[in-house]
């Protein structure tokens, strides 16, 4: 199979789909790998690794496209993109459908084969999504301790505090991996932490691991509204797997907290989940404040750590890119129903439920595409 791997357009996008490591694994299989000129190079991985490693690399962006089986990316495409696909084409990366019509509407239209990275599952986990919310969880404490400071907007407060002097409150809503990783890099920093999330199990889970040193709290809309009233860092880290993220932070909770204090929905990605974000902000220009509120909410939060999450994301992906090239995209489907998952749409139909729901369209099942 042709791979090709373009140079990811998205502001402050330094990551790439393969590393030369990943590059090696396809050429000794016996694929041909097009790299773009210059697309690793925000991640720290000259053309001249990529040529070791067996990979060609190309100048013209639409020639790698017209040449390509599949299309590897990180970020899903944006407008710029859109013409470059063609009808039968396999693209694998995040896709994030079900907050963007517009996207949507052109890989139909495009009768593209989009497997979406995040909505592939094995053992009841999201693997491909996993290894980037663990970097952005841990990056939304990062961010957000940054975003305390007074010349930040920030109300002036450090996370961890001083002896006689208490620490921050970080509230995180949504216990999986973001809010995990979130709770640790909290925790770590000396600060308060409660974790809100809907799932009993999730919580008795985080409560054994942080041994007391996190507050677990059941997610409903009296206990979110107390604990974001008190929170001097918000997280919102939820995810209802494909679909568009709950909206469970109100604007009236918002106006609620103190001025300064700081919201980092990391869920954005997924059409964010509090009602005063209300658009998605880039690494450029990162922040807006709101009744006094200094909100955050960049969908490519790891774009800015691109060496760390570069190699973490081909260690997930690799071995599905791998199946795919192999067995041709409907035998690695078939072969692995966790794979399966990860089909979004084909040939102009919608075939992720959440997606569907979204967009109000109709939703044929992978198993009817797959016969
Ligand atoms: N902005 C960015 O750059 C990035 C964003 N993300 C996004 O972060 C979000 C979270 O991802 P993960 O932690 O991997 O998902 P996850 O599936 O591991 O965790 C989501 C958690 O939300 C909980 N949840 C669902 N409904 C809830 C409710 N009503 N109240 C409280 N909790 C609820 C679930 O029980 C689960 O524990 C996703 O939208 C993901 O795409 C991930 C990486 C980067
Ligand atoms: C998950 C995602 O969209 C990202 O890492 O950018």
């Amino acid at each position: 199979m042709i791979i090709g791997v373009a140079k990811e357009i998205k502001n402050n996008e330094n990551r790439v789909a393969l590393t030369p490591a990943g590059t090696e694994i396809l050429k000794r299989a016996g694929h041909t790998v097009l790299i773009e000129q210059g697309a690793g190079l925000g991640s720290g991985f000259s053309d001249e690794s990529y040529i070791k490693a067996g990979a060609q690399t190309i100048a013209d962006k639409k020639a790698l496209f017209d040449q390509a089986d599949m299309i590897i990316k990180v970020k899903e495409p944006l407008a710029p993109e859109y013409d470059l696909f063609h009808a039968g084409q396999i693209l694998f990366t995040y896709l994030h459908l079900a907050p963007e019509p517009e996207l949507t509407k052109a890989l139909l239209a495009k009768k593209v084969i989009g497997i979406a990275y995040e909505t592939i599952e094995r053992n009841h986990t999201l693997p491909l999504l996993t290894p980037m919310s663990e970097v952005a969880g841990r990056m939304a404490v990062q961010v957000g301790a940054h975003c305390l400071e007074k010349p930040f907007g920030g109300k002036g407060i450090l996370l961890g505090g001083v002896p006689g002097v208490e620490s921050a409150q970080v509230v995180i809503v949504g216990g999986g991996t973001v809010g995990t990783n979130a709770a640790k890099m909290a925790v770590g920093m000396g600060a308060r932490v409660a974790v809100l999330d809907k799932s009993v199990e999730r919580l008795v889970y985080l409560d054994d691991i942080f041994g007391g040193k996190v507050t677990t709290v059941m997610s409903n809309s009296y206990n979110i509204a107390h604990w974001v009233k008190n929170a001097d860092l918000l997280v919102g880290a939820v995810l209802l797997p494909g679909a568009k993220a709950p909206k469970l932070v109100t604007e009236e909770m918002v106006k609620s907290m103190e001025p300064g204090s700081v919201i980092v929905d990391v869920a954005i990605d997924q059409g964010g989940s509090v009602e005063t974000i209300d658009r998605v902000t880039t690494h450029s220009d990162p922040t807006y404040v709101k009744y006094g509120v200094v909100h955050y909410s960049v969908a490519n939060m790891p774009g800015a750590v691109a060496r760390t999450s570069t190699i973490a994301l081909t260690n997930a992906t690799i071995d599905y890119a791998l199946q795919i090239a192999n067995k041709g995209w409907q035998g690695a489907l078939r072969a692995d129903s966790g794979l399966a998952k990860g089909l979004n749409v084909y040939d102009g139909k919608i075939t992720f439920k959440g997606v569907a729901e979204a967009h109000r369209l109709p939703c044929t099942p992978v198993e009817e595409i797959l016969g």
